[in-house]
């Protein structure tokens, strides 16, 4: 199911939360509606979701307008961040919860949660009730809820936010894999860029009720339209009148690049992080740790900056 937004504008009072936003979700796909906090993401979802009107534009769900449809009628599963189940339920009532009441008959609502308590890795939680979940396996619990019903369309706001760091880095891979086996057209909201750019096929990049750039992990990176999106998406440095990543500026030894002076060289693992104080600017350079070696640097060194043909760059 493809979700098409068309010229949707959004006020709160006299706050722009939406500013003439259109954008194009393909079918199947896994979208990251991504950006900084406040930027109108979650309103942009809950837009599509039917959850909030509109003031103009559309939203049109498989080619159809779905602005004037209600939220029960658009056949979406969501998931939120601070998800809420049914707590005297236990995991497999919550996942049959939403066949229940649609009244499916008992043996075809056993085979389903069976299926999907399988594809949520939860068989074994069965009977368990969601307090004796970790964090982790209640987002899945959710998910698999969400899928009961077939949603045409899943959408999923911050769904691993409020998860430590390594549960979130499980979950998103196990997102991935679970898209590959379901393939239902899924748009999900994060402020994270490394979780966009790891689990999306496509990248929305929504900023001050706009959005700034659409395209795939490797489009937005390699080619960001412009400054913010340059930023958001990775560590950025000012090399003379360009914005570079700084694993793109390699260090010279022989007079040639942009003149300048070490001024800090600091070793992480693997990487080393060399500031190189050039033009007025510090310019921040990261080598691995071979090159940096190879090269012998040492702070006071006057060094030569270039940047590496074809990669991402932005005028200032
Ligand atoms: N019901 C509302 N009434 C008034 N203002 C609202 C309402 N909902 C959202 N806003 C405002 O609209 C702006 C966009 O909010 P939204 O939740 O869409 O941002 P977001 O990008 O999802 O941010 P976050 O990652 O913090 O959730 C915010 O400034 C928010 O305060």
């Amino acid at each position: 199911m493809s979700i098409e937004v068309r010229g949707v504008g959004k006020r709160f009072g006299t706050f722009v939360a939406l500013d003439d936003v259109s954008v194009t979700v393909p079918t199947g796909g896994l979208t990251a509606l991504l950006g900084p906090s406040g930027g109108g993401k979650s309103t942009l979802l809950r837009v599509i979701a039917g959850l909030e009107a509109p003031d103009t534009g559309d939203v049109l769900i498989d080619g159809a307008i779905a602005t004037d449809v209600p939220v029960r009628k658009r056949n979406v599963g969501f998931v939120f961040q601070h998800y809420a189940a049914f707590k005297h339920l236990s995991v497999q009532r919550n996942v049959a919860f939403g066949l229940e009441i649609r009244r499916r008959p008992p043996a075809e609502i056993k085979e389903k949660v069976a299926e999907l308590l399988h594809l949520v890795r939860l068989e074994q939680f069965a009977d368990r009730l969601p307090a004796q979940l970790s964090g982790g396996q209640r987002q899945r619990m959710a998910l698999a809820r969400a899928l009961a019903v077939e949603p045409r369309v899943l959408l999923l706001d911050e769904p691993f936010g409020a998860l430590d760091a390594q549960v979130r880095k499980e979950l998103r891979e196990w997102l991935r894999r679970l898209h590959d086996e379901v393939h239902v057209t899924t748009v999900f909201v994060t402020h994270d860029q490394e979780e966009a750019l790891e689990v999306a096929d496509e990248i929305v990049v929504v900023n001050r009720g706009r959005v700034e750039q659409v395209g795939t992990p490797d489009q937005l990176y390699d080619h960001p339209a412009n400054e913010f999106v340059m930023r958001f998406l990775g560590p950025a440095t000012q090399l003379g009148d360009t914005l570079v990543r700084p694993h793109d500026i390699d260090v010279r030894l022989d007079g040639t690049g942009l003149p300048g002076r070490i001024s800090r060289i600091t070793r992480v693992g693997f990487e080393v992080r060399v500031t190189v104080e050039q033009g007025g600017d510090s310019v921040l350079v990261l080598l691995d740790r071979a090159r940096a070696d190879a090269l012998g640097l040492a702070e006071g060194l006057s060094v030569g900056l270039v940047h590496a043909p074809a990669t991402a760059r932005v005028a200032t």
